[in-house]
């Protein structure tokens, strides 16, 4: 069996020393698995990413990255990892030169960083771009050299928060495929996205993460057949819906996005005429109805909300 790269035991974490906005959290990732976690914003997905990447002390819990405990070994966690946060900082140079420092940073030898500097650039498409200055780069050509300088180096496991924040479709499933490549050669990938479907294209395993609590964990398939039997009914409305009133009627109810309100039910033919009815008491003209299968989307406004 895969060792375990990451072992997590009823860890917590606190800012304030007072609310644990990490509480009780347990996950074990293997060696070359994607495991993703998902969340709304503020969930804890990059405080988990903090203390495991050992910038933030653990207090309460067993953390173990590659087999060593962070709070005794960090320094050594820290040569065979690679982390990208969504903060990021350049040097004032170009592109190219902002590879080089980075790599001789990480003792890359000198041959071996050439030839992998040019593969970066070539995967990331920063060719074009290396003699520009990487401050003047956009705000997704910054996110490409981000990502394609941590793979200049050798390591075990990564830490990937929010990696394609900003980045085109086309160069979205290239990272994503590039990522596939390398855990497929045994890299450890620790993945955070607000993206369902990349989730669902990526990840062997997904943990869902909510007020510091995992409240799913599975493989994509796993999570969408635990909560198979639901169906999401969307329906198109004109006029204006109460938001409150639908809560308290239907504890079906999801969310409402533009004119849509989102339900999730298992029992859609015993709800879906109850809203009809509620919807013609109240006046509100319904355009159109969809009923579909349950997506990892689905999965996660239903365990989130
Ligand atoms: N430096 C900090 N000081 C105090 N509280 C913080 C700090 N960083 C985060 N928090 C709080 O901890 C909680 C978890 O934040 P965290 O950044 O881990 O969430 P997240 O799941 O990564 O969210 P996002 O998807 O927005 O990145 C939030 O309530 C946040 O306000």
């Amino acid at each position: 069996m895969a060792e375990d790269i990451i072992e997590v035991e009823h860890f917590k974490q606190t800012y304030d020393g007072k609310k644990f906005v990490v509480d009780d959290v347990s996950f074990h990732v293997k060696r070359g698995e994607i495991y993703g976690l998902l969340g709304k914003n503020g969930a804890g997905k990059t405080t988990t990413i903090r203390t495991l990447t050992t910038i933030m002390p653990v207090h309460y819990g067993k953390v173990k990255v590659l087999g060593l405990d962070v709070s005794t070994h960090p320094e050594k966690i820290r040569q065979r990892i690679g982390v990208v946060l969504q903060s990021e900082s350049f040097d004032f140079t170009t592109v190219e030169k902002n590879l080089k420092i980075y790599g001789m940073l990480w003792d890359v030898p000198g041959e071996v960083l050439k030839a992998r500097i040019e593969e970066v650039m070539e995967v990331f498409d920063l060719s074009r771009l290396r003699k520009i200055r990487a401050l003047e780069l956009s705000g997704g050509q910054k996110k490409r050299l981000q990502v394609a300088r941590e793979f200049l180096h050798d390591m075990d496991l990564l830490f990937l928060d929010e990696p394609t924040v900003g980045l085109d479709p086309i160069m979205r499933r290239t990272v994503l495929n590039y990522i596939k490549e390398k855990a497929k050669a045994g890299l450890t990938v620790l993945y955070t996205t607000q993206i369902m479907e990349e989730a669902d294209y990526l990840c062997d395993r997904i943990a869902i993460m909510n007020n510091g609590k995992i409240v799913a964990e599975g493989t994509s398939d796993f999570l969408k057949s635990k909560y198979g039997d639901l169906k999401t009914i969307k329906i198109h409305i004109s006029g204006n819906v109460n938001r409150e009133d639908l809560k308290m009627m239907f504890p079906e109810f999801v969310q409402i996005e533009g004119d849509e309100v989102r339900l999730i039910s298992k029992n859609v033919e015993d709800v879906l005429p109850d809203m009809i009815l509620y919807f013609k008491r109240s006046g509100i003209h319904i355009e159109r109805i969809n009923v579909e299968e349950t997506s990892l989307d689905d999965v996660f406004l239903r365990v989130v909300s």
